[in-house]
């Protein structure tokens, strides 16, 4: 299989991380004889520094061209200061929105291997298994206005939603769903919110289309305290745009750090945007020791989302779980034993387990 792939590197650690699953990508495609061709380009603060732009227009351009894009992460203390419309994270919010990424799915699954590196006790977190289904171009991050008002002694932001936008979102929700173990919580604030008394409103409607599928709805408020005092509680769950920016970032305890969790962001035909949930961590940045499993996961879901290779999707996941089972961790992984290892460190363990069960998989079927 021949793809191109856009690599949009970004800032801190996404320029880090980002590596890594490059190289991942390079053993797959070695392995299992396929062409990845990729190509680099700028997003965040680099793209404001190099182009004036945190979105150039070529940035977008090769998105909208390539079969997927890979994204490590934007933003740093360089360019907080900066007039909004100069803020790195409106380069990641430009491109969400230019390539109608409305789908942002965030398995969160708590590895065995893991369960003492949460602050949370071993036996709540154990067989936490989840998928956040966040709705990614609408609500308060894109509504307008959005400004100062009275020299500068009042603010306004907009939640904003249309009806099509939730109907897509929770539909992609139903799916996931029904693809796992059928159970779907809704998280809203439907006490205070008209946006949310909305989203319940589709929701309802929704589940005659759905029968096998059993809906709870929750207040985000209390969504958040059971996502961790009962994380077994849940299948997916599907939120609007902030809530799910949140609570996905809540939900990264189960699984030691935040540096593990990948995702994609989809469009409706499948397009696909694979990034880690994390930020640009500048406290670790230029260390070489940020996890690169988030990022390495997400290019697993990218193999299985946007090229439906999903033996190639196992085989990362594999890799992962085989090194992490060996006691190898990155230093955000708070663990009392095993092996401390660096962002390359952990890469190349990952690759050299693709390449030695792909190496071995070659030998057991040459036998059969
Ligand atoms: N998707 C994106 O590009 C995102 C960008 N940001 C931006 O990133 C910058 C920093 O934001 P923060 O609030 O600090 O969030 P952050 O996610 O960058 O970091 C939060 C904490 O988690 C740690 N962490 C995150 N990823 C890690 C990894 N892979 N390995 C080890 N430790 C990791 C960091 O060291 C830090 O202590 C800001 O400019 C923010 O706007 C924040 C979230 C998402
Ligand atoms: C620019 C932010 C909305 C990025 C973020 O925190 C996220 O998508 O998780
Ligand atoms: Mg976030």
């Amino acid at each position: 299989m021949e793809k191109q792939i856009v690599l949009l590197p970004g800032d801190g650690i996404g320029t880090e991380v980002i590596k890594s699953a490059k190289k991942v990508l390079e053993a797959i495609a070695e392995e299992y004889h396929h062409t990845f061709t990729f190509t680099v380009h700028a997003i965040g603060g680099s793209a404001i520094d190099s182009n004036g732009d945190p979105l150039p227009p070529s940035t977008v351009e090769a998105c909208k061209k390539a079969d997927a894009i890979l994204l490590g992460a934007v933003g740093g203390p360089k360019w907080d200061q900066n007039p909004s419309h100069l803020r790195p994270e409106k380069g990641l919010l430009g491109i969400r929105k230019a390539l109608d990424l409305y789908a942002n799915l965030r398995p969160v699954k708590a590895f065995e291997k893991l369960l003492h590196a949460s602050p949370l006790k071993a036996d709540r977190v154990q067989g936490s298994d989840l998928l956040i289904v966040r709705e990614l171009t609408g609500g308060l991050y894109f509504g307008t206005p959005s400004e100062r008002r009275d020299d500068g002694k009042s603010v306004v932001d907009t939640l904003a939603y249309t009806r099509t936008e939730i109907e897509r979102i929770v539909d992609k929700a139903f799916q996931c769903a029904q693809g796992r173990k059928k159970h779907l919580t809704s998280v809203d604030k439907a006490n205070v919110l008209e946006s949310s008394k909305l989203w319940r409103e589709v929701v309802e409607q929704k589940k005659a289309d759905y029968p096998e599928v059993e809906v709870e709805h929750l207040l985000v408020d209390a969504a958040a305290m059971k996502l961790i005092t009962n994380p077994t509680h849940f299948d997916v769950i599907v939120t609007e745009n902030m809530f799910g920016d949140i609570i996905s970032d809540e939900a990264s305890v189960l699984t030691g750090s935040l540096g593990m969790l990948p995702s994609a962001s989809l469009r409706e035909d499948g397009v696909g945007l694979y990034e880690p949930v994390h930020g640009s961590a500048p406290d670790i940045a230029g260390q070489g020791v940020a996890n690169p499993i988030g990022m390495i996961l997400s290019a697993a879901m990218m193999l299985r989302h946007s090229f439906s290779l999903n033996e190639e999707a196992e085989a990362i996941e594999n890799a992962v779980q085989s090194v992490l089972d060996n006691g190898y961790h990155t230093p955000d992984l708070r663990m009392h034993n095993g092996q401390k290892a660096g962002t390359k460190e952990m890469t190349d363990l990952i690759v050299d387990h693709i390449k030695t069960a792909s190496a071995s998989t070659c030998i057991m079927s040459c036998y059969a």
